[in-house]
């Protein structure tokens, strides 16, 4: 399975390019640049030094709800979810060339993503996390309806830390998407080689 840092600038205890170069060091296969609460200026600003990092690691970048950002810094996709432009109108009517992939929470926004031009879908949360209060987890029964549904790359998010991913090898997922596990860590480097060991298993 892959590994997906998703960014959360607030849960940092070192600024968010550090936490990315430990991740990207270490190996982690793509970064989701996702802080909607910025300004596209101020995203802009940010994503130049991420999308230096990630260039010289080779490390895919993918810029959540922000086309016009992803397109500006060059990043290898965009992530779509419900404030977004919809996949159909990214793909067809604007003629984005890149990643398009959807962050969906139901198997009809799945199937409905992948007939729209999606390339890869983000479906959660499979697990409890804090990032999600009060809401009920969907749980590895929910991944798999959503497997069902679709032939493109689907990654699990929510709640995922070294002792959930293991639940999740060989469901079918391509990848799991983190974003505290990582961010919230002392040592960004050291939680994502220990989520590497289990996701490389
Ligand atoms: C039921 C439901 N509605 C909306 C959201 C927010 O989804 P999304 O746009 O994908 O944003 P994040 O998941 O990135 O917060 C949701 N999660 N669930
Ligand atoms: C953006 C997003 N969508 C579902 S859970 C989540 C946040 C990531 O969860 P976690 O912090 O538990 O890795
Ligand atoms: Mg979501």
């Amino acid at each position: 399975m892959q590994l997906y840092l998703v960014t959360n600038r607030k849960q940092c205890l070192l600024p968010l390019p550090e936490v990315v170069r430990q991740a990207a060091g270490a190996g982690v296969n793509g970064i989701i640049l996702r802080e909607k609460d910025l300004t596209s200026r101020e995203l802009y600003e940010l994503a130049l030094p991420i999308r230096k990092i990630t260039g010289e690691t080779g490390t895919t970048l993918i810029v959540a709800d922000r086309l016009e950002v992803a397109m500006a810094v060059q990043a290898d996709g965009v992530l779509l979810g419900y404030s977004s432009l919809p996949p159909g109108v990214v793909k067809q009517t604007i003629g984005y060339r890149g990643e398009i992939w959807a962050s969906v929470h139901s198997p009809a926004e799945a199937r409905q993503a992948q007939q729209n031009g999606a390339t890869a879908l983000v479906a959660g949360h499979i697990f409890t996390t804090d990032c999600k209060p009060g809401l009920n987890p969907k749980g590895i029964s929910f991944l798999k309806e959503i497997l069902a549904q679709v032939t493109i790359p689907v990654i699990a998010i929510g709640g995922i830390t070294s002792s959930t991913a293991p639940s999740l090898i060989g469901s079918g997922a391509a990848g799991v998407a983190v974003m505290s596990y990582i961010n919230n860590a002392q040592e960004p480097s050291l939680a994502t080689r220990k989520l590497l060991a289990v996701c490389t298993r």
